[in-house]
């Protein structure tokens, strides 16, 4: 397997008198169109394993690879940048800016790329709304939607770049039932097409959508069928 992203013995430890080692050892690969939820009980460092493989945080030892490309040594900047054009992020918060319009939220990371003129990035934008079934709220306030679909929009605006990836932190955590079907197949349908996505989720019914599932625990890769113990 030709693993899109690959990590091998990551650690995150957090210094202090009694040092706390959230990540501890990770090994692991994901296929370019695979669905992979992350699971594991409250506490086991799902959400740091994310951040690490999101670059939004950085590994005291180890070493992660996207896309073929080593990532131990980048700058920050260069993590940023990464961050911007290959990756896609969903939090369990959808973190829209609230004096934004759907459409501007979902133009934004396109605008901050750069690539795109901004009649394209509108067209674009308008395109993964309509995508969604938001194109009708476009001109909306994050506050005049509901949950569900504020997180369809957080979804859009995670495609806005074209990303390799999508890391999605508990997707669901903060919707009803039926919100979170939803977005649960939203991403089960955009993994069909072709997208990686890895997601952290509580939710055996969301988890059980994904291709794969990996359990944490303790900062540890669960071994296959531990879990189930
Ligand atoms: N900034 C921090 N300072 C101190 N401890 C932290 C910090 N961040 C995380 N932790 C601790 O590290 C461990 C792993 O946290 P993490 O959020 O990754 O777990 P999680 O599996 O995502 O948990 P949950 O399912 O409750 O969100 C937890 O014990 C948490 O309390």
């Amino acid at each position: 397997m030709s693993a899109l992203l690959r990590a091998e013995g990551l650690v995150r430890t957090l210094p202090g008198a009694v040092p706390v080692t959230l990540v501890d050892g990770v090994s692991l690969g994901i296929a370019a169109g695979e669905f992979v939820c992350i699971m594991g009980p409250s506490g086991s460092g799902k959400s740091s394993l994310l951040y690490l493989l999101g670059l939004l945080d950085v590994a005291d030892a180890g070493r992660l690879w996207l896309d073929g490309e080593e990532l131990s040594r980048c700058s920050d900047d260069q993590l940023a940048a990464l961050r911007l054009s290959k990756l896609g992020f969903v939090f369990q918060f959808h973190f829209l800016l609230a004096e934004f319009t759907v459409l501007q939220n979902v133009t934004l990371p396109m605008r901050r790329l750069g690539s795109l003129t901004d009649a394209a990035a509108l067209e674009r934008a308008m395109g993964l709304l309509e995508q969604f079934g938001m194109a009708g709220h476009a001109g909306k306030l994050p506050a005049q939607l509901s949950g569900g679909q504020r997180q369809r929009v957080a979804v859009a605006r995670a495609l806005a770049n074209a990303p390799l990836l999508i890391l999605a932190d508990e997707p669901t955590g903060n919707l009803d039932s039926a919100a979170s079907q939803n977005v649960q197949r939203t991403l089960r349908g955009l993994a069909d097409g072709g997208q990686t996505v890895i997601a952290v989720t509580h939710d055996p019914a969301f988890a059980a959508a994904a291709d794969r599932r990996i359990h944490l625990l303790d900062g540890k890769l669960a071994p296959d069928g531990a879990h189930q113990s």
